[in-house]
């Protein structure tokens, strides 16, 4: 059995990790950290975890987490920054599920995040942790940065196009949906599933931090400029992320679109591309680690839209991040996700 820790237990992607690593198999999660709640055991505050999960909260001082294998960091951006480097010495790998190691330019990232970057010799050594494309990197590597929410449907969603001719990179659009799970356990209240019940608003417009991480990407996959417009929106729902993606055409598509995407994702165990005319439903995904996608051309004409949804706590997080610790730690890297969504 791996041994692992899980520093920041009490938000939402915490009590998911813990979910998802309970029946995994193949590892015991030995330490999980909270200052706030050091000391209650996990399954008073997560009733869900009771008769999976035997644990008490600690702090992050009196967990051992050099013991351990390899420890995710389910914390705000900025602190495995702080922490991670000293566990990466020890040897321990490490997968952050915030933003501290996602973005190579300490500039861009300065900028989005407004802090100076605490640890910037590990970021040009962490590989970005999408394993549909970056799986061997990941899979030698000791520190992963795991990708952002609306980044993984969007950049899934539109990986197959990136580098073809006959697409306009230069007006890309994103378009993407989140439920309320997105802002974390303590989310301003405009956030609150009882502010965002009944309605359905747009944030974040003026810019936002999965902007530059989404291009980063693309850039780097189609070796040319890109033009990205991103637009969040939240949605009155607990969990799910649906982008619709809106992609000029420069010229008639010279191959079948429908079976390029189908093609690209053939051997991926978490991208599921539906067959035309399907409509990619965020509820198909909910508690599990796919990404479902769709492809559309409205009326024939010049654009092409896609549809990527995916459960943000899952494939946009805590699920992404232990099919990640999979690869990291040699185990089959579909082990602990082969999870149906619910229905209805
Ligand atoms: N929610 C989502 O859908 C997604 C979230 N993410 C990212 O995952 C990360 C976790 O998000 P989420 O689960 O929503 O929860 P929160 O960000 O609300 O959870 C924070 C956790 O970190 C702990 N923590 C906070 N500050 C520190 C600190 N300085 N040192 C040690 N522990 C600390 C908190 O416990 P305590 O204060 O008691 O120590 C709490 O357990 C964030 O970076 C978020 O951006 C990524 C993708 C999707
Ligand atoms: C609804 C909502 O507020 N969602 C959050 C999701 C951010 C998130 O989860 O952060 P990372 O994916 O970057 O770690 C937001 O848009 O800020």
């Amino acid at each position: 059995m791996k041994k692992i820790g899980i520093v920041g237990g009490t938000g939402y992607t915490g009590v998911e990790l813990m979910r998802l690593l309970a029946r995994h198999g193949g590892v015991e999660v030995v330490a999980i950290t909270s200052r706030g709640e050091a000391g209650m055991p996990v399954d008073i505050l997560y009733p869900n975890l009771r008769g999976a999960l035997s644990l008490r909260f600690s702090t992050p001082d009196d967990a051992d987490l050099t013991a351990c294998d390899l420890v995710f960091f389910a914390t705000p951006n900025g602190v495995a920054m702080q922490q991670a480097p000293a566990l990466l010495a020890q040897g321990v790998k490490v997968v952050d599920l915030a933003a501290d190691y996602r973005i190579r330019d300490l500039d861009v990232w300065s900028k989005w995040y407004g802090m100076t970057h605490a640890s910037p010799e590990w970021v040009g050594r962490a590989a970005y942790g999408l394993p549909e494309l970056y799986r061997d990197e990941i899979r030698s590597a000791q520190l992963v940065a795991n990708p952002g929410c609306h980044v993984t449907a969007a950049t899934l969603g539109l990986l197959p196009l990136m580098g073809q001719e006959w697409i306009d990179h230069g007006q890309l659009v994103v378009d993407s949906k989140s439920g309320t799970s997105g802002a974390g356990r303590k989310a301003e209240v405009p956030m609150l599933m009882a502010e965002a019940g009944e309605s359905f608003r747009v944030y974040a417009a003026e810019g936002h931090r999965h902007q530059p991480e989404i291009l980063q990407t693309l850039v780097a996959v189609s070796e040319r400029p890109v033009g990205l417009t991103f637009l969040p929106h939240l949605v009155p729902m607990v969990r799910g992320i649906e982008s619709s993606i809106y992609i000029p055409l420069r010229d008639e598509p010279p191959v079948d679109v429908q079976a390029l995407f189908e093609d690209y994702y053939a051997d991926e165990p978490f991208v599921d591309v539906m067959p035309p005319g399907s409509y990619p439903e965020t509820r198909s995904v909910r508690g599990n680690n796919l990404c479902r996608v769709a492809i559309y051309r409205p009326l024939g004409g010049s654009m092409l839209v896609v549809s990527s949804v995916i459960d943000n706590l899952v494939k946009g997080a805590a699920g992404q991040a232990v099919q990640n610790m999979n690869l990291m730690l040699g185990f089959p890297e579909d082990q602990g996700l082969d999870l149906i969504g619910l229905a209805p």
